[in-house]
């Protein structure tokens, strides 16, 4: 039997506080009836993503799109079929969502998605609602304060909510005393950590998750933490996409997307391969290597869900 093939457009829309986004319940008589959904539907013949969205969003929820960007499209395979979930955020739309067909529609807060049952092929989707555009990978840095002082900077001034503890300069103890820190000014931002290292360093810091280098990543057999942390990990090809979708990563970096001084002698993806390789990553993916703010549009035109960098932030 060939399976058929269905693409659908579906929307994430945010609240105007970035903390809340709307899910609708599938009527309990069609397919995976009863589970949480992004609102959307089928393209019909000879539509775009963006214009079956909008006559969807209209149909199901009684509000007009008046701004949106790409989030991420997943590739899943039903046992019946396969999909293509190509998901949408909306960043500005008129009317107030109802549930025009008779569907329970609710506002739920971020870290409340979880307990909200969703079809199979949505994991990746929640993923990506609950991250932002940008990953700050931090620097070398000698000196705590100075350390301190550039974090600072950039969650007060970049509104960066996503951190990597980059510090391999450090010895073992040390790294920890700088992790205790990082993390007390996260918090106060309502930022991620993540620690770059071994899953154990979890258990002397509380922080968000840990970061895998790619090495360390093609090392494992299966996810090192609990679903409760972030699992993030460095990739630079297809294999260790490939990897890093089997142990169960939240998200990755691949890179280099360009030519980067710390890096010379390494051919950079460019963003035709980067977008290929996007494609069927089934995670959110930060591009990596020579990105700036600048280039933060790009990558979500491309499939990724935003830029990672040291030297943009760090400063
Ligand atoms: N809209 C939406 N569909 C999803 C999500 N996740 C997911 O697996 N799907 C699947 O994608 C397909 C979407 O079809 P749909 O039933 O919404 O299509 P539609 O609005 O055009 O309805 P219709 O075919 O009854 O006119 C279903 O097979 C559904 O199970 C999601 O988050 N949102
Ligand atoms: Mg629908």
């Amino acid at each position: 039997m060939v399976k058929r093939r269905v693409h659908v457009a579906a929307a994430a829309i945010i609240s105007r506080d970035s903390r809340r986004v709307l899910i609708a319940r599938r009527p309990s008589n069609v397919d995976q009836g009863g589970l949480w959904e992004f609102p959307g539907g089928k393209l019909a013949p000879y539509e775009t993503g963006f214009e079956a969205l909008k006559r969807e969003l209209h149909e199901e929820l009684g509000v007009e799109i008046q701004r949106a960007q790409p989030l991420i499209r997943v590739h899943h395979e039903y046992p019946d079929k396969h999909i293509l979930l190509d998901v949408w955020q909306i960043l500005a739309f008129a009317g107030e969502p109802f549930g025009r067909e008779g569907q329970a529609v609710r506002w739920v807060a971020m870290d409340e998605l979880h307990s909200y049952p969703f079809p199979a092929a949505n994991l990746p989707i929640l993923r990506a609602v609950m991250l932002p555009t940008e990953y700050l990978i931090s620097d070398e840095e000698e000196d705590d304060e100075v350390f301190l002082t550039k974090l600072g900077r950039a969650l007060r001034e970049d509104g960066i909510r996503l951190v990597q503890l980059r510090a391999k300069n450090l010895e073992p103890d040390a790294y920890l005393v700088r992790a205790e820190k990082a993390l007390g000014l996260c918090r106060e931002y309502d930022a991620r950590l993540l620690l770059n290292g071994e899953p154990e360093l979890l258990q002397s810091i509380d922080a968000d998750g840990v970061h895998l280098t790619s090495e360390r990543l093609m090392s494992l057999e299966r996810r090192p933490l609990a679903e409760s942390k972030w699992l993030s990990a460095s990739t630079h090809d297809r294999v260790q996409l490939d990897q890093a979708a089997r142990i169960g990563c939240d998200f990755v970096t691949l890179s280099p997307l360009r030519t980067t001084p710390s890096h010379p002698e390494v051919d950079p993806l460019g963003w035709h391969d980067f977008q290929q390789l996007v494609e069927t990553a089934a995670m959110p993916v930060f591009a990596l290597g020579g990105m700036t703010r600048h280039d933060a549009n790009h990558a979500r035109a491309v499939g990724a869900q935003g830029i990672a960098s040291i030297r943009d932030f760090w400063k």
